[in-house]
């Protein structure tokens, strides 16, 4: 079969349980560490997946697509063939998105074996950790048999113990703003406001944020170093689920479980607690966020992430009537609108060729896996006199020191073909939301600096 069975790992035990350690978890998977002794596993993370939604099994029951989503990825012969979800997640990372972001950055893991014993034993150890609203919405799949085995990108393995090792988590989200002909002119604020900070408002509303964040994706993107450490300083001051810093492989800022920030308010007090932490290892803070701008700046890693996020041409509101070819249904938007000259702009898309609706809705699932994984930089301090000839090197002018560092892109998944109806409601709502608090605001004063007030 596949190259990666030369690297067969031992099946995962119930016994093997007790080496593995809670580091965190997103919507749909949970990470663990590993504490153990094993040379196979030692600087690794176990990456499974929990029992929700994701990629649905298909009416055969035993291939992990639909049969539409068959289609789009026919192109793809391990994607399309997989019979585990570890399997499918692993072929799209090595098999799509290495097409479009540089293989050097990217570790698609290796499916290892688990035993329903292991996954049992590991949940009861790590429950009590996880944030309370992730265990509410969702639990490890115990009948899933097999997870992915990844890289710890959070530690610089070999690093000599008396040494220090810093990681720098950035979800960036969308980078660029919207330019489709096919958004709707009432919704052509789309065109000027970044969805991440109509985003903002709506999330605030919702209680699932405490503050609007400051960060600001165009600014990330930017290229320019300025702007760089202007975006991550923002998302130090706001970290909610898109920042967090790990020293040695443990987290010590930003919320554990990613989500809404309320479990990962931090006073200022302890702002300056993490400050201290990291000054005590001889880095300022402002040192360590200005080298995650610098090592963005080099590694190109953000340049080619935009260029995938930008793949997603027509947006949503465009993508969404292909959705509907394929489906072979009735556009359930176009239904809704009436005037003539609007339909006749859609129903140009409701003619396109077959082929070109699969092609552009898969590239909008790519586009939107750009969109919502995350980058991992981590760096420690280079051996004096030479640098380790595996790393990349940076030197710090404000620390006077040079940096190993590394970059890796995380949580690359496939996201659902049927997630399109609810990405084309998710954006709605956004803009609508946007939108409204923008008029109220328009009617109580006219500094019109466009930020929306958000009501309660
Ligand atoms: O739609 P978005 O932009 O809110 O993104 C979702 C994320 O929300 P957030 O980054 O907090 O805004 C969301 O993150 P959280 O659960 O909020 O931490 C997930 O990453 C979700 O992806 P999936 O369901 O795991 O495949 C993400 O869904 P996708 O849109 O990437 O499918
Ligand atoms: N290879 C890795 N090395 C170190 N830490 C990792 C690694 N992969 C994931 N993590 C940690 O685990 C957390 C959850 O992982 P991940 O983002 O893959 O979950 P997810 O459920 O797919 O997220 P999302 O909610 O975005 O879909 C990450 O935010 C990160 O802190
Ligand atoms: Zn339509």
């Amino acid at each position: 079969m596949s190259h990666h069975r030369q690297e067969e790992h031992a099946i995962l035990r119930e016994s093997d349980a007790k080496d593995w350690f809670y580091k965190g978890e997103g919507a749909a998977n949970l990470v663990l560490g590993y504490s153990g002794s094993s040379p196979s596993l030692v600087g690794k993370v176990l990456r499974i997946q929990k029992s929700a939604k994701q990629i649905n099994l298909s009416e055969n029951g035993c291939l992990v697509l639909s049969d539409e989503e068959r289609l789009i990825w026919r192109g793809v012969g391990e994607l399309v063939k997989s019979t585990s979800k570890e399997a499918a997640a692993r072929a799209f990372v090595q098999c799509v998105m290495t097409n479009y972001l540089d293989s050097k950055h990217i570790d698609p893991g290796i499916p290892i074996p688990v035993f329903k014993e292991f996954l049992e034993a590991v949940e009861m150890n790590i429950n009590s950790q996880r944030p309370t609203w992730r265990v509410a919405a969702s639990n490890i799949d115990n009948l899933c048999g097999s997870a992915l085995l990844i890289s710890d990108h959070s530690i610089i393995s070999g690093a000599p113990k008396s040494d220090f090792c810093f990681a720098v988590e950035i979800k960036p989200k969308c980078g660029f703003l919207p330019s489709s002909e096919y958004i709707a002119e009432a919704n052509s604020i789309k065109k000027h406001v970044t969805r991440f900070k109509m985003h903002q408002f709506l999330k605030l509303h919702q209680g699932e944020v405490s503050q609007v964040s400051g960060y600001d994706p165009l600014d990330l993107f930017s290229g320019s170093r300025d702007r760089m450490l202007l975006a991550i300083t923002a998302l130090f001051t706001s970290p909610q689920n898109n920042f967090r810093i790990f020293m040695n492989g443990a987290l010590i800022y930003g919320g554990l479980g990613g989500g809404a920030d309320n479990n990962s308010v931090l006073s200022p007090k302890t702002e300056n607690a993490i400050a201290d932490l990291i000054a005590a290892s001889g880095l300022q803070l402002v040192s360590l966020l200005e080298l995650t701008a610098e090592i963005l700046l080099r590694s190109e890693i953000l340049h080619r992430l935009l260029a995938t996020q930008k793949m997603d041409i027509l947006d949503i509101e465009g993508a969404i009537h292909l959705y509907y070819n394929i489906i072979s249904q009735p556009c359930s938007v176009c239904k809704n609108l009436s005037k003539a000259e609007v339909l006749h702009k859609y129903s140009s898309l409701h003619s396109l060729p077959w082929e070109e609706s699969l092609k552009i809705v898969g590239d909008y699932l790519i586009a939107a896996t750009a969109k919502d994984c995350s980058l991992m930089i981590s760096f420690r301090p280079s051996e004096d006199g030479h640098s380790a000839s595996n790393h990349d090197t940076v030197f710090s002018k404000s620390s006077n020191q040079s940096y190993d560092y590394k970059a890796y892109y995380i949580d690359l998944d496939l996201k659902p073909l049927k997630k399109m109806i609810h990405y084309y409601q998710l954006d709605q709502k956004i803009v609508n939301f946007y939108k409204m608090n923008q008029e109220i605001q328009g009617n109580v004063c006219c500094s019109g600096n466009g930020a929306p007030t958000a009501k309660h």
